[in-house]
């Protein structure tokens, strides 16, 4: 195998922290010590080789910029050390590669150089990073004048168009619009083909999973696991959710996790991948495949009610004539749940309270995926039949039942009680909440033969024979 790209050992960052901004100064001018330690990096080990892309997730203030920046250089470590072989291009802060008072031509000039291209090779590709930045004047602006978006933009056409060994990024894809992140993902597509090593940091489970070949999960500054993405984000998402008092348990079994090769099911696993268009490499870096037996998650597949397990996404509207509330998952026999098992029956059950009559009332349900894509949803009437006329103070209470076909992985409940205004005869939310609840559906071992949101397999799921001849 060919030597790492990246190669980590022992690396480790730690910040001083002051407890008043002034303390810094009269540390500098008394030279006695005002500050405390705090390590925001432990002592990571890491390898990784070309063409590898790699995802970094992890909680808030868990690392990851720490790490990302330490591998570009941007930071020097405390301990251990990195070495970075070939041309790094890294999206890291927001602007943090650019001089506010230069124009965007002058910085793409900067910026560009300071990436390894010579300035006759910036000139060559000015047009492509132009055009791909899609400012129009602003690229005679000085940067300080960009948006947000704007300035994602420029860092990105840059960073694409340097034809990088390396391409680091820290979550900028989330500041652009969909339209230039979608573009974005496409050129990183292009360059992962040309056989350049990515790593990027972000919270989206859906993107590491869909782009990344391995996925590393820092917590508390430590690298609690490396492994195929799924499974190291299902480890993710149960360390977000789990309550504080169980966080520690958690982290030592997530730590203690060995995966288990099984060349049989994984031949299986890795097929109905290829179908489903994910590229997977035929192997870790380390020379074994990290795969995950489903079979060691001894919690899995056990219908549970976990409090921790809330979205961080709710958006609640503000009522206009009633309000959604007590809304609650269960099982068939009425168990509250919120972590599910495949192919049972639920019920998503809530109450409306009507503050003031309405008319042409309907209930309705939406279950989303973590990207936001609507996987299903239903009302309680048709066009044809809304609850003509319902009055003030009057409680409903209005139940979905639902199978779930879906496949591990968390997704999000999306409810709204529509009415009819008035004043405009136009069909209106009286309330809506976006991300009222989530769920969890939890793994079968024959999950590892399947890709995709749904599960609409049967039984057997499949069967083949040669044929004779
Ligand atoms: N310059 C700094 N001085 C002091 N503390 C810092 C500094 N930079 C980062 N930290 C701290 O180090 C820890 C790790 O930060 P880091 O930005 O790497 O986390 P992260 O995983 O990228 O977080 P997020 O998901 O919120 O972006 C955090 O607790 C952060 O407050």
């Amino acid at each position: 195998m060919s030597a790492p790209v990246i190669s980590a050992r022992g690396l480790g960052k730690d910040f001083r922290v002051y407890a008043k901004p002034g303390d810094r100064l009269v540390e500098l001018l008394t030279g006695r010590p005002r500050h405390q330690v705090f390590r925001a990096l432990g002592e990571v080990d890491l390898q990784i080789h070309a063409g590898e892309t790699v995802g970094i997730v992890g909680r808030n203030g868990s690392g990851k910029s720490t790490l990302l920046q330490l591998i570009a250089g941007v930071l020097q470590p405390n301990r251990g050390s990195v070495a970075v072989q070939g041309r790094v291009a890294a999206l890291l802060e927001l602007g943090s590669g650019f001089s506010p008072d230069f124009t965007g031509r002058e910085n793409v000039m900067l910026n560009a150089q300071v990436m390894g291209l010579r300035r006759s090779e910036v000139e060559a590709r000015f047009d492509r990073i132009e055009r791909f930045a899609d400012i129009g004047s602003f690229i005679d602006q000085p940067v300080r004048t960009y948006s947000s978006g704007m300035m994602v933009r420029l860092a990105f056409a840059v960073a694409i168009n340097a034809d990088p060994d390396v391409l680091i990024i820290d979550e900028a894809l989330a500041v652009g619009d969909e339209a230039f992140q979608r573009k974005c993902f496409a050129r990183i597509e292009e360059i992962r083909e040309a056989g350049a090593t990515i790593l990027f940091v972000s919270h989206s489970a859906a993107s590491v999973v869909n782009l990344c070949d391995r996925a590393l999960l820092l917590d508390e500054g430590d690298l609690l696991m490396a492994g195929r993405p799924k499974d190291v984000v299902a480890r993710y998402q149960r360390l977000v959710h789990a309550p504080l008092e169980q966080r520690q348990a958690l982290r030592e079994e997530i730590r203690s996790f060995k995966p288990v090769w099984d060349s049989e099911r994984e031949a299986a696993g890795e097929l109905a991948q290829d179908v489903g268009g994910k590229h997977e490499p035929a192997a870790t870096p380390e020379g074994k495949h990290a795969a995950a037996d489903i079979r060691e998650w001894p919690m899995e597949a056990q219908e549970r009610f976990e409090p921790g397990l809330v979205p961080e996404s709710t958006v609640d509207f503000v009522p206009s004539g009633a309000r959604i509330h007590d809304l609650q998952l269960e099982t068939a026999d009425g168990r509250r749940v919120n972590v599910l098992v495949p192919g049972h029956a639920y019920v998503l059950r809530y109450r409306v309270h009507f503050e003031r009559d309405a008319h042409a009332v309907e209930m309705g349900m939406a279950i989303k995926s973590v990207d936001g894509i609507t996987l299903f949803g239903q009302s309680s009437h048709g066009r044809s039949g809304f609850l003509a006329g319902v009055t003030a103070g009057t409680d409903l209470e209005v139940e979905f039942r639902f199978l779930t076909r879906l496949r591990p992985g968390t997704y999000f409940l999306n409810v709204g009680c529509q009415g009819l205004d008035d004043a405009s005869n136009e069909r209106v939310f009286l309330h809506r909440i976006l991300d009222a609840a989530c769920f969890r559906i939890e793994g079968m071992p024959t999950d590892r033969y399947k890709v995709g949101y749904f599960d609409l397999s049967d039984e057997p799921a499949c069967r083949w024979r040669t044929l004779p001849g």
